[in-house]
């Protein structure tokens, strides 16, 4: 990436929505059957791609800066309560400590992370806890995360959520639709979650890790924009495979195609086991390179991540100090 447009990651940034939806179209079941993937060649462009015209210095600290507003930052566990959901908005109002922005000169810039993500039960926890901030909710709705309950307790767990504040609803497609080949129900499945989001952002989780192959990964991925989806996200971080980069390049792909059918732009959202600063460099410049800077943004591009910011603050400290420090001194993000 080159330095120049680094120089444009420091604008301060405001949580919000693209004003332009995804409308999306009819189910074309032609063109999604037309979709191919070529597993190794898409693997070997992957395994170009790290370290790749890598950055460093004050470009590097920009653009995680920016990395830290595509975070969703999240947590999705079984021991989660209200405490710790409050205290993960205080740290997406906050995500880097003072000292550091003020040593990096970006004191005065209001940095927030993209949204909070968690599990329905504590969207109005989080609505609460966020007030003020414009930084959205975003909720996993529809059965999170193996989505293996009844459709209409599915669509009133939206609702529901929607109900408390969240303005982002991240949904779990049915697996089942894509290791059939039923596109036609996959669309209506989806084309249902994102009604019953009604003005609520809806992002699509494909699970790729237990989609079996890339060809599935990129059929879904068309058909779920083709239902309306604003978003489409990799993984619930649960798959035993979640992020990769052959499978965003699949993903981002088929956002392209998409968009030339349809001139809609869809959101990306890589999640589930990024971690290190270092990949998410990786991610931007597979993100600039295959959509455009346009997809630089939070409006269009997500991180989901539970302790990634961790890193990336570990990182923009040793920018500052010159040391490391433990990453117990980054508790949470
Ligand atoms: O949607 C976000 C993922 O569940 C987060 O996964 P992670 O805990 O591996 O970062």
């Amino acid at each position: 990436m080159p330095e120049t447009a680094m120089t444009q990651t420091t604008e301060p940034v405001a949580a919000g929505h693209n004003s332009e939806r995804n409308a999306g179209m009819p189910l074309d079941l032609a063109a999604v059957n037309a979709v191919q993937a070529n597993r190794s060649a898409t693997e070997r462009r992957a395994a170009s791609l790290p370290g790749r015209r890598a950055v460093k210095g004050d470009a590097q600290s920009a653009w995680l800066l920016k990395a830290v507003t595509c975070i969703d930052l999240t947590t999705l566990n079984g021991d989660d309560t209200d405490g710790r959901v409050r205290r993960l908005c205080a740290k997406a109002r906050r995500p880097i400590r003072a000292d550091i922005l003020n040593a990096l000169g970006m004191g005065d810039r209001r940095i927030t992370t993209g949204a909070v993500c968690v599990y329905h039960r504590f969207v109005a926890t989080a609505v609460d806890a966020l007030k003020g901030s414009n930084i959205p909710v975003a909720a996993v709705s529809t059965g999170f995360p193996a989505g293996l309950v009844p459709h209409d307790v599915k669509l009133a767990e939206i609702e529901a959520s929607v109900k408390d504040g969240a303005e982002e609803i991240d949904i779990v497609i049915t697996r089942e639709h894509v290791l059939t080949g039923n596109w036609p129900a996959l669309y209506d499945e989806m084309r249902d979650f994102r009604a019953a989001c009604g003005d609520a952002h809806v992002k699509a989780i494909l699970a790729t890790g237990d989609l079996k192959t890339l060809r599935n990964v990129a059929r879904a991925s068309l058909v779920c924009m083709m239902a309306g989806a604003d978003f489409i996200k990799t993984s619930t971080g649960k798959e035993g495979v979640n992020a990769t980069l052959p499978v965003t390049l699949t993903m981002v792909r088929a956002i392209r195609q998409y968009r030339e059918m349809t001139g809609a732009k869809v959101g990306y959202k890589p999640a589930g086991g990024i971690s290190k600063a270092k990949d998410v460099l990786t991610y931007f410049a597979l993100m600039k390179e295959e959509l455009g800077r346009e997809w630089l943004d939070p409006e269009l591009f997500r991180i989901g991540a539970s302790s990634l910011l961790a890193d990336i603050e570990r990182q923009l400290e040793h920018r500052v100090t010159g040391a490391y420090s433990a990453l117990n001194r980054h508790p949470i993000g």
